[in-house]
């Protein structure tokens, strides 16, 4: 019996293996690529291409944002006037980082969307065939309102049970990153399945959408179902506009398989993504600073959770909160859970991408051991010479009121020290 088209396979109109060329549905790049793939349109500009689909481009400036140094300044002022001036979709500084606009009711499934940043494989946690880009092939979209692909082959991860206590949809992102390894999923796209998948909350998927590129993914797809839907109108999509994936039986290159139950919170080790351990293997690590945020965990189910925890008490460690977007902000600010976090001795940055490049605000010198909710810990990333460990937003709030990496398992409301 012939199984059924894999996700990929049904968005792209293809069979896997196969190239093809596409118009896309959405496409985005921020200040970093952005100002690059203007560079790169100026030789489509020379062949006096112009600006094709703007409504369907956007530029979101999430990077250095706001603009560190006159040089960076520069840059964001050229884009920002190409963008208003071609009619693009224009997110100035301060509005959050790309994936999570994109996430909060532009991105629809079934779409095909390109961003210019490699996590841009987070949105296939509503549905939509979406992948990361170089800065010349954005140009490229610019000035032709396409791109091409080859169609991936899929890997299905599984996942049967339910989270409980103190794991989170990070801890399940680094199990499967582990179980893949850092190029177990090159060129393929995942496809998170089973009733473990379908339980999980939207903001949970996207937080294991986003690490697919941590295996070499192209993208991470969840089937889009009713709970896609309220996430969508929740933040005000138009409901004619949202076509539901019908789950079905697809043939799959290889499958993970993962209960939830079983799994405990973890820490990926420096220097690697796929270096998970569980966290009470390191408890007692000394710490110089914890990042709360990014596009892994700066939603505001993740400051809630970190909140729940900080609440009336003081951290022992500088800790750095950066909400993922205006709209996570503005939750937590109204909801008094950026008050409980700042009561408790955190710094509140602006929504963004924050430290999580090494490229502002949070930056750490050299022998010094950073924890974050990040997705990378590579060597030198947030800081030449420095170590980061990579966890959840609840392990982020327990080490961070201990000055020492500490599971939220040993946390009841207090440690036994
Ligand atoms: C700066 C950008 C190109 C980069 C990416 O594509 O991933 C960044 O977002 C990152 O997380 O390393
Ligand atoms: S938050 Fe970090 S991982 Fe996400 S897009 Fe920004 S720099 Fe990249």
């Amino acid at each position: 019996m012939k199984m059924a088209d894999t996700l990929s396979e049904r968005i792209l109109g293809s069979a896997e293996g196969t190239y093809v060329d596409r118009m896309v549905d959405r496409a985005f790049a921020h200040d970093g690529t952005g100002a690059q793939a203007l560079v790169a349109f100026e030789n489509f500009r020379i062949q006096n291409k112009s600006v094709v689909n703007p409504e369907k481009l956007s530029i979101i400036y999430d990077h250095i944002s706001p603009a560190n140094n006159s040089v960076t300044a520069d840059l964001q002022g050229d884009l920002r006037k190409f963008s208003r001036q071609n009619g693009m979709h224009f997110h100035e500084v301060g509005c959050g980082i790309c994936h999570q606009i994109m996430s909060e009711g532009v991105c629809l499934p079934g779409e095909i969307v390109v961003g210019a940043d490699s996590h841009s494989c987070t949105l296939g946690a509503l549905g939509a065939f979406s992948t990361g880009v170089g800065a010349t092939d954005m140009a490229g979209i610019w000035a032709t309102g396409g791109t091409w692909f080859r169609v991936p082959e899929s890997i299905s991860i599984v996942l049967s049970g339910k989270l409980s206590g103190h794991t989170e949809p990070k801890d399940v992102a680094l199990s499967y990153v582990k179980a893949l390894g850092m190029d177990g999923g090159t060129y393929k796209a995942l496809e998170f399945i089973g009733d473990g998948a379908a339980g999980m909350p939207v903001e949970g998927r996207l937080t294991l959408s986003n690490m697919a590129v941590e295996t070499g993914a192209k993208t991470g797809l969840f089937y889009a179902d009713a709970l896609t839907r309220e996430h969508l109108i929740t933040y005000g999509a138009d409901e004619k506009t949202i076509s539901l994936q019908k789950p079905e039986d697809c043939s799959y290159e290889s499958e993970i398989y993962l209960d939830l139950d079983d799994i405990e919170p973890l820490l990926a080790i420096p220097h690697r993504v796929d270096n998970a351990v569980p966290v009470t293997e390191y408890s007692g690590t000394q710490i110089d600073q914890v990042f709360m945020g990014t596009c892994t965990n700066g939603r505001f189910e993740d400051l809630k959770r970190f909140a729940e925890i900080v609440r009336g008490k003081k951290v022992a460690v500088r800790t750095i909160v950066t909400p993922a977007s205006k709209d996570a902000y503005a939750k937590a600010l109204s909801t008094g859970v950026l008050s409980d976090i700042l009561e408790a001795g955190c710094v509140i940055c602006p929504p963004g991408c924050g430290p999580c490049l090494g490229a502002h605000m949070g930056v750490l010198g050299g022998g010094e051991v950073g924890l974050s909710t990040a997705n990378r810990n590579f060597r030198n990333r947030m800081g030449v010479g420095a170590e980061y460990y990579l966890c959840s937003p609840s392990t982020a709030a327990v080490s961070a009121l201990c000055g020492e990496i500490r599971s939220p398992d040993e946390w009841k409301g207090g440690l036994n020290r």
